[in-house]
């Protein structure tokens, strides 16, 4: 189709460290040192150059795009390397339908799927103005897997068609030579159910069937969330399922893709599943305590159609506020193994970045 999914784009290419990461590690690096632990600020200070996805997670954060594109523009003329730059494509109307903590902006009442549109335009300017960068997306994560098992929650059902709409918009918007999209799959815990996994299959088909001829590289896991790639020994808590781990979710949904000709190449998230048995139970999903950064970016998977490990969640940025007064506080983010206190989705947590160092493995 003569666009970027053809190939699996990071191949060759440095995975590109945001300012941005880096700059929040820095309140980090400068806690370590004022609690004269040199030796875990040293850790920190390697983080701030692993590649971790964007996430444009409001509207607001449309520039931003530009200033990141450029940025890694002027970095592959310095250095003479192709910088991949991974963004979040992250604002669904009633986004996060079945739980609080990361409420979008929009909503289907308000004419969201208007606003989301504008939103896609935005990227679709953007990047029609830098065909000399790397460019990959991740469409979406949690959306399409809340259509599949909790259309029983009211918010989700009502905006299940936007979600389908806004979702196929976007991939017909974002077809570039340079850019590469991956559907969010969620997870093994999640969708790697029998239950789920052929549903699954269809859902992603119908969607990919609707917004054709336009296609995408293929799927992403485990964003934002703490399973094994390979687990060695299964976590207790997937106890009974034939999927513990991404890499067997992945073989076991590959071929209902293949069947539907879906293209069935993946990425999966390794930015905070170092550590397994840390969680009660296979759903608790927020700030789980004891998680540490896992595999380092890159395109050394080990499985022909997992085209790279990728750091989507940035670690250290929370998933959820942990105060049960506040209006997108989510019960998860209070359970006995969600780190505590913990602020708003999305902004520093300097304590629970501090544990993703110490708990990094392999270790940094
Ligand atoms: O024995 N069996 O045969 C069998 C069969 C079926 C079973 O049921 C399955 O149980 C699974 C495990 O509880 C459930 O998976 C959880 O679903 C939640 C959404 O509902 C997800 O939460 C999201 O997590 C995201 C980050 O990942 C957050 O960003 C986002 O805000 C947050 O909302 C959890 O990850 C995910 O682990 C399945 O739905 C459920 O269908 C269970 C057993
Ligand atoms: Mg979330």
């Amino acid at each position: 189709s003569g666009t970027g999914n053809d190939r699996n784009p990071y191949l060759g290419a440095q995975f590109y460290a945001t300012p941005y990461y880096a700059s929040e590690i820095t309140t980090s690096i400068n806690s370590f040192k004022a609690a004269g632990d040199s030796a875990d600020a040293a850790k920190a200070a390697q983080v701030q150059s692993v590649g971790t996805a964007i996430w444009i997670d409001v509207a607001a954060k449309i520039p931003n795009i530009t200033t990141y594109l450029d940025d890694a523009l002027a970095l592959q003329k310095s250095t003479g390397q192709i910088q991949a730059v991974t963004f979040v494509v992250y604002d669904l109307p009633d986004r996060d339908c079945a739980a609080a903590a990361s409420n979008g902006e929009f909503t289907v009442a308000n004419d969201g799927l208007t606003h989301y549109k504008a939103y896609i335009d935005g990227f679709h300017a953007a990047f029609a103005a830098h065909p000399d960068n790397r460019i990959i997306c991740i469409i979406e994560p949690d959306s399409l897997g809340n259509l599949v098992t909790n259309l029983n929650v009211p918010k989700c059902s009502a905006a299940a068609n936007t979600y389908k709409a806004g979702i196929a918009y976007a991939i017909q918007q974002l077809q570039f030579p340079n850019v590469a999209l991956y559907l969010d799959a969620a997870h093994a815990g999640w969708l790697g159910w029998p239950a789920n996994l052929q549903p699954a299959a269809t859902l992603f088909s119908q969607v990919l069937q609707s917004a054709a001829p336009a296609t995408i590289r293929g799927f992403s896991t485990n964003v934002a969330n703490y399973n094994a790639f390979h687990a060695a020994t299964p976590d207790p808590i997937t106890q009974g399922s034939s999927t513990p781990d991404e890499e067997s979710y992945i073989a076991a949904l590959t071929p209902h893709l293949q069947a539907l000709n879906v293209p069935a190449n993946f990425v999966t998230d390794t930015g905070r599943n170092g550590v397994q048995g840390i969680r009660q139970a296979w759903g608790d999903w927020c700030n789980v305590k004891g998680a540490g950064f896992g595999v380092r970016p890159t395109t050394n998977t080990g499985v022909a159609n997992v085209d790279a490990f990728l750091w989507v969640k940035p670690g250290g940025e929370s998933d959820g506020t942990s105060n049960s007064s506040a209006a997108r506080y989510d019960f998860h983010c209070g359970q006995s193994d969600a780190a505590q206190p913990a602020p708003e989705a999305g902004t520093w947590f300097d304590a629970y970045f501090q544990a993703l160092v110490k708990n990094a493995n392999p270790s940094l």
